[in-house]
């Protein structure tokens, strides 16, 4: 159902470049069907334009009777001067999708000439390599269609899920943020076992592969992560010794934390937008 229609992104930094990247790799959507844009930055477009050979243009040049899906992919504090500068382009019937963090639809909707179909998009930047976790909430004049297209592409970059708008926060809290909490897992494993003598490279491949490791059996196996947990772990032996330190040091509280922490300010993102003063992202 892709077939023949042009995805414009707007916003060409780390998350669209990911999503660029995995989509072409996909090959579902041919490169002259995605274009890509920004406010300022064209040495960005070039380099964009030489890795993946996609359409670049500033945001002033898009040609908007071409775009069928236009992607939304700034900062949350650029959103108003955003849709300030698209909404009397768009054409009736280009499908929005927004991956900006705490942004919901009604914001979008209420900015947009009346009807718009606006689509709420969680990825994560492992978009790079196919391997997203992405959510989708419709907007309020979002067809099934829309909804079976935006499926179908996002498809390219990793897994889909459908969700209400209302778990959109929690969700960013695991998925959209989450990549960045097992990267700082990561960079203390490489450090600790460099300073035990590990060459800093062989640290990192092993401390990648063990989770890579603990991810396929989570998707692969039944049992639940107590259970593989457990089944690691003898009694008196090494894990026991890893776990009890975890424990100690806050590890599963600190876990917790981390994606009520993300939660909570893609919700304060939402009413600070409402209320104006949201100044920092
Ligand atoms: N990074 C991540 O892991 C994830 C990010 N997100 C969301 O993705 C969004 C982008 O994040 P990220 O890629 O990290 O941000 P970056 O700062 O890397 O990129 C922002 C981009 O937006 C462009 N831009 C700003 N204003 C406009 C405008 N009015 N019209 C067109 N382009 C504009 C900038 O262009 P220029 O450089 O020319 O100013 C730049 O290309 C955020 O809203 C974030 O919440 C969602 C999931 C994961
Ligand atoms: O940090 C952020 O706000 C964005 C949204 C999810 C991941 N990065």
């Amino acid at each position: 159902m892709l077939k023949n229609k042009t995805i414009a992104f707007l916003g060409a930094g780390n998350m669209a470049e990911a999503m660029i990247s995995g989509t072409v790799q996909s090959g579902k959507i041919p490169k002259d069907q995605i274009i890509v844009s920004n406010r300022s930055n064209k040495e960005k477009l070039q380099e964009i334009n030489e890795k993946y050979g996609v359409r670049t243009l500033l945001k002033d040049e898009l040609p908007f009777n071409e775009i069928d899906i236009l992607i939304l992919a700034m900062k949350p504090k650029d959103i108003d001067k955003a849709l300030d500068s698209i909404n009397h382009l768009v054409k009736s019937n280009t499908v929005i999708m927004s991956v900006l963090a705490g942004i919901t639809t009604s914001h979008m909707e209420e900015q947009l000439p009346g009807g718009q179909s606006v689509i709420r998009v969680m990825p994560n930047t492992s978009s790079m390599l196919k391997e997203s976790a992405t959510a989708i909430s419709a907007g309020r004049f979002t067809s099934e269609e829309d909804m079976m297209n935006a499926k179908e592409l996002l498809s390219s970059i990793g897994e889909v899920y459908v969700i209400d708008e209302s778990k959109m926060d929690i969700f960013t809290g695991i998925a959209g943020s989450g990549p960045a909490y097992f990267y700082y897992l990561m960079e203390h494993i490489e450090k600790t076992g460099a300073e035990a003598g590990l060459d800093p490279q062989m640290a990192r491949k092993i401390g990648a592969q063990t989770i890579f490791g603990a991810a396929k059996m989570m998707l692969e196996r039944e049992e639940s992560p107590t259970q593989l947990r457990e089944n690691v772990t003898s009694p008196n032996g090494t894990t026991a010794a890893g776990l009890d330190a975890l424990a100690q040091f806050g590890g599963g509280k600190a876990i917790s934390e981390a994606v009520k922490g993300a939660e909570k300010r893609s919700k304060e993102i939402s009413s600070e937008l409402q209320s104006r003063q949201l100044v920092t992202n």
